[in-house]
């Protein structure tokens, strides 16, 4: 029986050397200059992530019934190489919406990796498998392949609004999505930050490190 996919048009990919700055940054620089506001909370790298790797790439959007991956199979047909499958499962943990054979496609494809608002399976082979894979959670429990769905639409990934195109920085500390419009504006802030921070382990180490803040912010009671 013929399923509802609703699929909406590709936008265009954005510059390499923007993705390439992304990804010199970790994912807490970005969402701290966008104030603190764009990580997706418990979304986590689960395999295919390096300590020292930062993963920045567009988003394919993918909205699915939870427990069903009809349409993931078809985001897998339809996302360019480099892009990244953005799929929100509503954070539904009792059915694993992909594993080794559609992770091992993915990679073959060329994309970059996959960020599941649910659940993934087949965790020892992701591992194996080295594509950058972040979800929920795992379980050994398959899904449905019966729809409907939604690709390239306005998505929630861990709370997070995520639109087609936007590009997603992920590491070891989670996932964080920069509004496409404002991608520019982002890293630049973020390389600041990323410079600013580094002048603060300097001064950990020469033991110059400024405190005065704390006093100020903070009201003391003293308890006898
Ligand atoms: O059966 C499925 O649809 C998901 C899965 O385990 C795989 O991709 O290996
Ligand atoms: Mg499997």
């Amino acid at each position: 029986m013929t399923q509802i996919c609703r699929l909406h048009p590709a936008t265009d990919l954005p510059e390499p050397d923007l993705l390439d700055r992304f990804t010199k940054l970790a994912s807490s620089l970005v969402s701290d200059v966008f104030d603190r506001w764009s990580g997706a909370t418990g979304v986590m790298p689960l395999a295919g992530v390096a300590d020292d790797q930062v993963i920045a790439a567009p988003a394919v959007t993918v909205r699915t019934r939870p427990g069903d991956n009809l349409v993931v199979h078809q985001a897998l047909e339809e996302a360019r190489p480099g892009e990244m499958i953005v799929i929100d499962g509503r954070g539904h943990l009792d059915r694993a919406l992909l594993g080794a054979l559609m992770v091992t496609y993915a990679k073959r494809r060329d994309l970059a990796g996959i960020v599941v608002d649910g659940a993934v399976r087949d965790i020892a082979d992701l591992r194996q498998i080295g594509l950058p894979v972040f979800a929920a959670g795992v379980t050994h429990l398959g899904p449905y392949k019966n729809g409907p769905g939604e690709l390239r639409c306005r998505v929630s990934i861990g709370g997070v609004p995520c639109d087609d195109g936007d590009i997603i920085v992920g590491d070891v500390d989670g996932v964080a999505v920069v509004p496409r419009a404002r991608a520019a504006e982002i890293v630049e802030l973020a390389e600041a930050k990323a410079a600013a921070e580094q002048a603060e382990f300097e001064a950990i180490d020469d033991d110059r490190w400024d405190r005065t803040w704390l006093a100020e912010a903070l009201r003391v009671e003293e308890v006898h």
